[in-house]
């Protein structure tokens, strides 16, 4: 019943109160009354009479005799009177316009208003709408005067009863301001009273009626400038068919009577665009083992010759390195196969979803991976594909899927992807992997495997050229999994003679079980506190290693395990340096590496060059050849609340030079946020794996993009490989607990934990090298004398005065200070503050 709401409005206000007024008068059917009737019509009369006399009003229409004479304004003879209600509506237009001013209209507003509302809705005059009328009326006529400032003339915009209002009761109580606040506020309340409508939510429902008519004409517009680009292209599409044709005919190919054809293919429609020829869409299923089973006691790797690793294998000549054994052979079953008929009736629905929104695509191969399938599209010419991802939240609910990952379009293709997660997951245990021949080739230095993409090719890194990586995704997303598996398969190829872990656990739970490993160069660290200190360890042995390549003349990690190593007892080290080459000459040239020596030379960071007894580095404590160090970090968030400044500079330090040096760090988080995973570390960890996460924010501190948000969890991840800017989807490995024990009890039953007790203690005292004054070497005792001769000259002291000064590196300058302050030379730390120098 249309009526009802505007009924109600009329009588009440509020439509439900007139409801409820309704019901109050009981079930029984409300007749309408002639009288009703009448009234109603009889205050429309009046109602409309009134406006009339009003809008037309002017005082030239008023006798100007008698008791007018005073607000008459004198008429030319014989001008027709202007009011549209003649004389009679002079005088009533005066009476309401003198009576209240401005707010004169309302007076016939509301005779219409109550007369509608006899007349159609039989209604009641509600005593409320009344009241809301006078109110609105007073305050009208109070507010016009406050604002037109007469104050002592009735004349003014208000009428008598605005001056009488404002004058004597608002104006001298409140003021103006006063009395225009209060006067507005109760209009406004008035206007409430009547309508029952709300003013704030009808200003809102306006501007949501103007905002989409805004986006509509955007959206017509976006349209016509695309359909304005298609009609081009068709049109330069017919012009060159023609052109072909006409050089066919002249060249004779094409007989001159044959009719030209032209594709006329009607305007303005994105479906009759013409389609690509695109090759027949396949379905691929990658989820699918291809790898043969092993034999019984295979190894992914065996160990070097002994003759080869020369002396380096003290205490580890037998390590037996873990064969395939130690992991779950792999089930006997295969995973059920594909469905293609559910394959393609998705892809259907993929395709029609596109067309219902008049977006023509071809279909194109379905790939089903591990954790989800691909479906590629190639979208008609002229088409922007950003178009495609716009319908995201379309294409999920035509799809029932949970998350939906469009790539528009696929890096490298020239389709668009959309990857819709599988009902059915297959996982990707980590022994299929290690039994793929990239994760044996030579090319990878320290193989990584990380997962199967959704093609089916393995993904296998390679730490030693990422250099370090960074690992971040939500909790049970599957970090904790990878990094197993990371492990792990170090753990296949080196022995611990070859690698070392540094591991930093500061959540206790996650590597307690590596604790027996013989690779760990200290137990598990646990305490956040001490975590700077292990990382200050590993910047000083980097710039150890930096100053033994120097020595050696090698430039780098494998040049140096590599190098031909003297015959200590009977040549001297100078006659083997000139008679051999410092390098192996088959090799490449790593000019980062060259680069980075020098620059850590021309900075100092090798220590002073001019003299060269000044590094403290004596052939015979050369070593043979140096093990990989892997700094693994789980939750950096930890390190990050306990002491960021420090543990930002140590990681950006080590991420920056230490991979000549063969250190490499890989860095898990759970809490990818800015403060956490910050710039700097971003900067220089430039490998990364997200897993799942919860929003698009957090995919962007850790990829730089979006995409992590949309991942399906369990180990499903996006795999950012060094030098690259592609990412790759894939599942990440699986390894069980059950397996990495397995692993780890083998490791450990080859050798015992060998743990370096001075690295023990130097992490104990703070991560410096040197445990106290006992250990300065004569060499060092005249570089405190020159940084003491610094200090006093420039009455102030700091480490970036004495690296400055001195070009020392920063460990060695801060140690140089912590000496100087043990001696008493320099006062104690004040921030960023220089330290005060008691020597004068
Ligand atoms: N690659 C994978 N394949 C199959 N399932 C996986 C994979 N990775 C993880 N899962 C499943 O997800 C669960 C959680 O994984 P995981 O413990 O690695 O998460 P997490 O991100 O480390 O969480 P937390 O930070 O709480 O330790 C695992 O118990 C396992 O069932």
């Amino acid at each position: 019943m249309p009526h009802r709401p505007m009924r109600g409005m009329l009588a009440g206000g509020n439509p439900d109160m007139a409801k409820s007024d309704n019901r109050k008068r009981g079930e029984a059917p409300e007749v309408p009354r002639w009288s009703n009737e009448v009234v109603g019509a009889i205050l429309i009369c009046a109602g409309l009479i009134a406006f009339l006399s009003v809008i037309s009003y002017t005082p030239r229409d008023l006798p100007s005799t008698g008791l007018m004479e005073a607000f008459a304004e004198p008429t030319p003879p014989g001008e027709p009177t202007h009011n549209f209600i003649g004389i009679v509506g002079a005088f009533l237009g005066f009476a309401q316009v003198s009576l209240f001013g401005a707010a004169g209209y309302i007076v016939p507003v509301a005779l219409i208003w109550f007369g509608v509302a006899k007349l159609v809705f039989d209604a009641r005059l509600w005593p409320r709408t009344m009241l809301g009328f006078t109110v609105l009326t007073l305050s009208g006529a109070a507010f016009m005067h406050a604002l037109g400032g007469h104050a002592d003339d009735f004349t003014g915009p208000g009428g008598v009863t605005g001056y009488l209002l404002a004058h004597f009761i608002f104006l001298k109580l409140i003021g103006k301001v006063g009395s225009l606040i209060l006067l507005g506020g109760t209009y406004l309340v008035a206007l409430i009273l009547i309508t029952g409508q709300r003013p704030i939510s009808f200003l809102k429902g306006c501007a949501a009626i103007v905002s989409g008519w805004i986006a509509a004409f955007r959206e017509r517009r976006e349209l016509t400038n695309l359909e304005t680009a298609k009609e081009e292209l068709r049109a330069a599409e017919r012009e060159r068919e023609r052109e072909r044709r006409r050089k066919e005919r002249e060249t004779g190919k094409v007989p001159p009577t044959a009719p030209a054809v032209t594709p006329e293919t009607p305007p303005n429609s994105q479906q009759e665009l013409p389609l690509r020829e695109t090759p027949a869409p396949q379905i691929f299923d990658a989820s699918q083992r291809r790898i043969e089973a092993p034999k019984p006691g295979d190894k992914p790797f065996e160990r070097k010759s002994a003759s080869h690793l020369s002396l380096s294998t003290a205490g580890f000549e037998d390590y037996d390195l873990p064969g395939f054994d130690l992991l779950d052979a792999l089930p006997e079953e295969e995973a059920p196969e594909a469905n293609r008929d559910e394959l393609l009736a998705t892809q259907r629905t993929i395709v029609e979803t596109l067309r219902a929104f008049g977006i023509e695509v071809t279909p194109g191969d379905i790939t089903r991976g591990p954790t989800i399938t691909r479906y590629e599209i190639y979208p008609s010419t002229g088409l922007r594909v950003s178009r495609i991802s716009q319908l995201e939240a379309d294409l999920a609910r035509a799809t029932c899927a949970e998350r939906i990952n469009i790539l528009a379009p696929i890096p490298g293709k020239d389709t668009v992807g959309i990857e819709l997660a599988n009902s059915q997951k297959v996982s990707v245990p980590l022994r299929e992997l290690l039994q793929d021949p990239e994760f044996r080739s030579a090319k990878k230095k320290i193989p990584l495997a990380l997962g199967k993409d959704v093609y089916g090719k393995t993904v296998i890194g390679d730490l030693a050229a990422m250099p370090h990586l960074l690992v971040a995704g939500a909790t049970g997303s599957g970090k904790s999994v990878c990094i197993n598996s990371i492990i792990a398969s170090m753990l296949f190829k080196f022995g611990p003679d070859e690698l070392r872990f540094i591991m930093v656990d500061p959540k206790v739970v996650e590597m307690q079980m590596y604790n027996k490993l013989p690779h760990l160069v200290v137990p598990v660290v646990t305490d956040p506190k001490k975590v700077v200190a292990a990382l200050k360890w590993v910047v000083n042995e980097m710039e150890k290693r930096y100053r033994v390549f120097a020595k050696t003349g090698v430039r780098n990690f494998d040049s140096f395990n590599n190098r031909v190593r003297p015959e200590k007892t009977e040549t001297p080290a100078e006659e083997t340096e000139q008679d051999t080459p410092p390098w192996n000459a088959d090799e490449e040239v790593d000019m980062e590496s060259i680069e980075s020596i020098a620059a850590a030379l021309e900075s100092g960071e090798l220590g002073p060059e001019a003299d060269e007894d000044e590094l403290p580095i004596e052939e015979d404590k050369i070593p043979d050849r140096y093990p990989y160090i892997v700094v693994l970090i789980d939750e950096l968030a930890d390190l990050m609340q306990t002491a960021p400044a420090d543990v930002e500079m140590c990681i950006a330090r080590i991420a920056q030079k230490a991979r000549a040096a063969g250190i490499h760090l890989i860095i898990a988080t759970q809490t990818p946020r800015a403060d956490v995973v910050t710039g700097i570390i971003k900067a220089n960890i430039p490998c990364r794996i997200a897993f799942q996460v919860s929003s698009q924010l957090d995919s962007r501190v850790i990829l730089d993009t979006k995409g992590a948000d949309k991942l399906v969890g369990k180990g499903d991840m996006l795999y950012l490989p060094p030098g690259s800017a592609k990412l790759e989807r894939s599942q990440g490995a699986f390894v069980s607990d059950e397996e990495v024990e397995r692993l780890v009890d083998h490791c450990a039953a080859q050798a015992e934990p060998n743990f370096e007790v001075d690295i023990q203690r130097s992490i104990d005292n703070g991560g410096d090298d040197d445990d106290g004054e006992e250990d300065i070497s004569a060499a060092d005792e005249e570089l405190i004398m020159r940084c003491i001769e610094v200090a006093r000259q420039e009455q102030k002291c700091s480490t970036s005065l004495l690296q400055r000064r001195l070009r020392l590196g920063y460990t060695r300058a801060a140690r140089m200070v912590d000496i100087l302050e043990a001696r008493g030379v320099v006062g104690p730390g004040d921030g960023a503050k220089p330290r005060e120098v008691y020597l004068k």
